[in-house]
């Protein structure tokens, strides 16, 4: 294979989305007559290295559909998915591969994300194992890693999930997410199932994280002081598009839309939702 032949552009996104739709077929219509909701209606969407791209809404405008895309798990009604450069709808095995390395995610309530019968130390392996990277003695250091870099104790590792708190649980979700060294991480509400006293704990994380590994993450919120609070760029969505998107400082300044302002003019004081 020749070495220019695949090697994506240095500012070339991780995924980029290019007029996505997702529609859910609805239980109202019927047989003959099925009825969707567009879920996701025409949005064109990038993530890259080193950004943090903060995506909010209110309940059901679509955001957690768009995030299923990004992650892969959610096949779009049409579009385009670019994974560096290439399209990734119809991946092949190899991409699939480099595709669940490269993209990790982190859901909203990490009770539910982690097999409770599990120890901590064997969910960190998991995936490790499952993508064959490195041997026994080279997998427990990368378990002691990653405890470390999600700030939780040594002696988490011989634990289950159970036996952690809200916070420590959803520090071991984000070290699993990141036991693949991926090149974005999709955060799906990440403190919103969380105490409140535990939430800016939470995002300090992932910005620390963010900066300290240059990862890219598209972090979910419906509540915009949060999203504020760790993103460089905001999208706000309503009803299945992206009505306004910018820097976050222009978002917050000089908002364009009306929708915007009113989510802007609604927020409650950072966190206490
Ligand atoms: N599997 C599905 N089948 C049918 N409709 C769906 C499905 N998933 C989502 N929807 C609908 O699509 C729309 C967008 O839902 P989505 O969960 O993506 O929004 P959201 O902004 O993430 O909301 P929430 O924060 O409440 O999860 C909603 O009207 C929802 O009811």
């Amino acid at each position: 294979m020749s070495k220019h032949a695949t090697a994506p552009a240095a500012n070339t996104p991780v995924i980029e989305l290019k007029d996505l739709h997702v529609h859910h077929r609805t239980r109202s219509g019927g047989l003959f007559k099925p009825s969707y909701v567009k879920a996701v209606n025409g949005v064109d969407f990038t993530i890259s290295r080193g950004e943090t791209v903060g995506i909010v809404g209110e309940s059901g405008c679509g955001k957690s559909t768009l995030a299923s895309v990004l992650v892969g798990l959610q096949t779009p009604t049409s579009g385009q998915v670019l994974f560096h450069g290439k399209p990734a709808i119809k991946r092949n095995a190899a991409m699939r591969k480099e595709f669940g390395r490269s993209v990790a995610v982190v859901f909203q309530d990490p009770s539910t994300a982690l097999n409770p019968r599990m120890t901590i130390q064997d969910i960190l392996l998991d995936p490790l194992v499952i993508h064959g990277i490195g041997n026994g003695a080279s997998r427990l250091a990368k378990v002691r890693e990653l405890l470390s870099l999600v700030g939780l104790p040594q002696s988490a590792a011989e634990v289950t999930p159970s036996q952690v708190s809200g916070g420590q649980r959803q520090r071991v979700a984000i070290a699993r997410a990141l036991a693949l060294g991926p090149d974005i991480m999709v955060a799906d509400e990440p403190t919103s199932a969380l105490d409140v006293s535990v939430r800016a704990q939470v995002l300090n994380l992932l910005s620390d994280l963010k900066k300290e590994l240059n990862l890219g993450m598209v972090f979910i919120s419906h509540d915009i002081q949060t999203v504020r609070y760790v993103s460089d760029r905001i999208c706000v969505m309503y009803y299945g598009e992206i009505v306004e998107q910018g820097p976050a400082e222009q978002i917050f300044d000089h908002p364009t839309n009306d929708y915007t302002k009113k989510l802007l003019g609604a927020a409650p004081s950072l966190l206490h939702i």
